[in-house]
């Protein structure tokens, strides 16, 4: 059971709440373990999520502060196009949370990718593996770059960052980043975190809602084929490291053991 993925199942008041505990448990961990906070988040719905999360006024409790000024930020995946560009995950992230941090408050360090090399996805992938070693220790001293936490969202088809369901990058055990010019879900050249990287951080939270995550929540929670999938396969390596915050909507007719509350 201890190895089991927890799963959340809020209404939607009880979302944002819970998510910002979980976060910020997390980030007062780092603090603790190396006084910096290194999360990597996913592009699509999760960045307004967050925001949600973290914008809320604070308790005014020492472990309910969010201290941007020691954070680091990455990105779990993100598609060859230029930072200003619609399809970017570092604009949808400028847009729905960096730009709404309040004046005064301290900007968190954001790693995103250059845009110097946006016709070869391969080179995109080494240049922000480089950055990621220089964050995380030389290449090799370090097996591979821990991060304090990891956000990241469930596609319909199970796929995760820009892991893609049967996909041969799914089989990629040395590089850190890796490199997809043929991503079904557009823009096709993209890059993303690669397994072994993902499932080794220190946690993996899940951000899945609306009615339209039931049946591959399912698929994934309950059936071999969809342990196989990308999520699945993080639930898999990582088991009790994994969170899921869902709304009740996403886990309608899910059987999986569901978890309480975070707070
Ligand atoms: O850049 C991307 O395409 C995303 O990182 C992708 O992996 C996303 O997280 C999922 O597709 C879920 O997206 P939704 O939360 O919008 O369903």
């Amino acid at each position: 059971m201890g190895r089991q993925p927890n799963l959340y199942s809020f209404s939607d008041s009880e979302l944002a709440p819970n998510l910002r505990k979980y976060v910020l448990d997390a980030q007062n961990e780092a603090f603790k373990r190396h006084d910096v906070f290194r999360v990597a988040i996913s592009g699509g719905s999760l960045p307004k999520t967050l925001a949600n999360a973290l914008l809320a006024p604070s308790s005014g409790g020492d472990d309910d502060t969010v201290d941007f000024s020691k954070w680091e930020i990455f990105y779990a995946d993100e598609r060859c196009v230029p930072l200003t560009h619609e399809d970017s995950n570092h604009k949808l992230v400028q847009e729905e949370l960096l730009n709404k941090i309040p004046k005064g408050m301290a900007q968190p360090k954001v790693f995103t990718i250059d845009e110097k090399h946006m016709e070869d996805a391969q080179e995109m992938a080494d240049e922000y593996e480089k950055q990621l070693v220089s964050v995380f220790a030389a290449r090799d001293s370090v097996k591979l770059p821990l991060f304090d936490l990891l956000l990241l969202g469930c596609g319909p088809d199970g796929h995760t960052c820009s892991l893609f369901p049967d996909h041969p990058l799914l089989r990629e055990s040395d590089a850190w980043v890796l490199s997809i010019a043929d991503s079904p879900k557009p823009p096709p050249k993209r890059i993303t975190l690669s397994l072994p990287v993902v499932i080794h951080g220190a946690k993996i939270g899940f951000v899945a809602t609306g009615g339209g995550k039931k049946e591959i929540l399912k698929k994934i929670f309950e059936t071999e084929e969809g342990s196989k999938l990308p999520c699945g396969l993080v639930n898999e390596g990582a088991g009790e490291k994994v969170s899921w915050f869902c709304d009740q909507a996403a886990t309608e007719g899910v059987s999986f053991p569901r978890r309480g509350s975070v707070i």
